[in-house]
């Protein structure tokens, strides 16, 4: 739709002019610092931080329902910087011209609700938001669109330049920035630490494919994130990773789609995620709180962290009910199947610690929760998902086994309904599945495949296997209607069909 098509009221807010007065604000100690640079952490006390609009209140004067309005008009707007997480603009990047956004496709991810007999099974009314469906494939594509829009934003002021991007990763990170940084290949180099031997094979091959340099490391992730944190402090690199503030904003839209697609009605409504480096729960709620501020939504959801219990620093973090004794505890990971989220010391601790301390207090009661599940339950409940028309990742399972374990420890009434974080596509995470059906995950998960879940290729033959076709030796013409009248009658025989005739 053309804007002189749009209301009168709402035409002139629909495109949007840079504004706003955004600086870095310490978690720590509080200081403030200017975005004209890159700072990953506080220049004084070495804290995380945080970006702050310090003209957020000057957005108060719109009312919530108006704002409402402004995100559902600008959905019919064909300009592709204001396609993705950038229809949020106000919020996500005001001081972002949309001439510097970079838009490939990300967000607006759909919300697939589950059919009735896995939300019978499960005890709970949910959907699935499929992250998965970004760029690619993983939810990081809502922090990179952000962070590489800033750092064109910076290019375009020549503020920056010849920038050598870098993060840590297990696997979604790496193929999200590598993606991001070869679209602007002309100005950035991206290079990519992994932890060798646990990323998927298909997670290795985007980052490849996208041009990146690739170095495999030794250890887990914990262990490449600290490289990569020495070599942002002593190199003048771009660090990619969430603890680049830059990226909680752009995953800040998470929470902006579901109010939308939800019609902003966040009453009753639960939102699990899982929790690997902890920038997206960290995001997810200050997403959540924003849109309160601004009256756009009247409800905060319920919000649902889930660990397995092979990397659950956070959850054993909140074990302790008094915040006063709570210490926090890196602890030492064990094989995941939810190998995105195998992480013993995740950075985004203190945005957690203080983002989850705010969303308690504004809703006036406790609604942050934290949950641990088993390999097993986590590899079971993906793979259910998926046989009820889900593209749900591990990550994802793990958030359909905490959804269970929420219901079951009575975090989730029968009046509530969820939405479930599918962070990454199912085929990222295949080996996974095929390690369940062919019994051959390693002891160290902790998972017995059951006979009902698994599923094989069955080889069919026909009676005579010397008469079989092959590429570039077509059989001839009676061999061939033999060979497809024995192979037809033995897979009518598997499937039980009954004669048509
Ligand atoms: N699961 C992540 C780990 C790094 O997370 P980040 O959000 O801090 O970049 C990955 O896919 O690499």
């Amino acid at each position: 739709m053309k804007i002189d098509d749009f209301p009168n009221e709402i035409a002139p807010f629909l495109i949007p002019e840079p504004k706003g007065d955004l600086v870095y604000e310490c978690l720590g100690c509080s200081g403030i610092y200017p975005i004209k640079k890159l700072l990953y952490v506080c220049p004084d006390c070495g804290s995380v931080l945080l970006i702050t609009n310090r003209k957020f209140d000057e957005l108060k004067k719109t009312d919530g329902a108006t704002w409402q309005k402004i995100f559902d008009y600008r959905r019919m707007l064909n300009i592709p910087a204001l396609k993705g997480i950038y229809r949020y603009h106000e919020l996500i990047g005001p001081n972002i011209p949309i001439a510097s956004v970079i838009y490939l496709g990300e967000g607006h991810t759909p919300v697939v609700e589950a059919n009735q007999q896995l939300q019978q099974k499960a005890g709970a009314r949910f959907y699935y938001k499929n992250d998965g469906q970004n760029p690619s494939a993983s939810f990081k594509d809502r922090g990179m669109a952000s962070a590489l829009s800033y750092i064109k934003y910076l290019i375009d002021s020549k503020l920056a330049e010849n920038i050598i991007a870098v993060c840590a990763s297990t696997g979604d990170t790496s193929a999200a920035a590598a993606l991001y940084a070869s679209y602007l290949a002309l100005e950035i180099t991206s290079a990519v630490l992994l932890p060798q031997g646990k990323v998927t094979p298909q997670q290795l091959s985007q980052p490849l494919g996208s041009g990146a340099r690739v170095f495999e490391i030794p250890g887990v992730f914990d262990d490449c994130m600290k490289v990569v944190e020495k070599l942002s402090e002593n190199y003048s690199v771009a660090l990619l990773n969430s603890k680049n503030s830059w990226r909680i904003l752009g995953q800040e839209s998470f929470s902006y789609e579901i109010a939308q697609d939800f019609e902003y009605d966040m009453k009753d409504k639960v939102v699990v995620v899982p929790i690997g480096n902890a920038g997206n729960i960290s995001a997810v709620m200050n997403g959540f709180l924003k849109f309160h501020m601004l009256g756009i939504i009247n409800h905060l959801p319920k919000i649902i962290g889930v660990q397995s219990e092979h990397a659950d620093p956070v959850y054993q973090y909140y074990l302790e009910p008094d915040s006063d004794k709570r210490v926090f505890r890196p602890v030492s990971v064990k094989p995941s199947v939810a190998q995105a989220a195998m992480i013993g010391n995740p950075v985004s601790m203190p945005r957690v610690v203080s983002i989850t301390k705010k969303y308690n207090e504004t809703a006036g009661q406790q609604s942050v929760f934290f949950v641990q599940v088993t390999e097993q339950e986590i590899m079971d409940w993906g793979l259910l998902a998926n046989r009820n028309g889900h593209i749900a990742c591990t990550q994802g399972g793990e958030c359909l086994a905490g959804l269970v374990g929420a219901v079951r420890e009575g975090i989730i009434t029968d009046s509530e309904c969820a939405i479930l974080d599918a962070t990454a596509h199912a085929i990222k995470f295949s080996g996974f599945q095929d390690k369940y059906y062919t019994k051959t995950l390693s002891d160290e998960y902790r998972v017995v495949s059951k006979q009902e879940l698994i599923n094989t290729p069955i080889l069919m033959m026909p009676d005579n296997p010397e008469k079989i076709p092959a590429q570039g030796k077509p059989l001839g013409e009676e061999d061939f209607r033999v060979f497809v009248d024995d192979i037809c009658r033995k897979i009518a025989r598997e499937l039980e069909l009954s004669d048509s005739k």
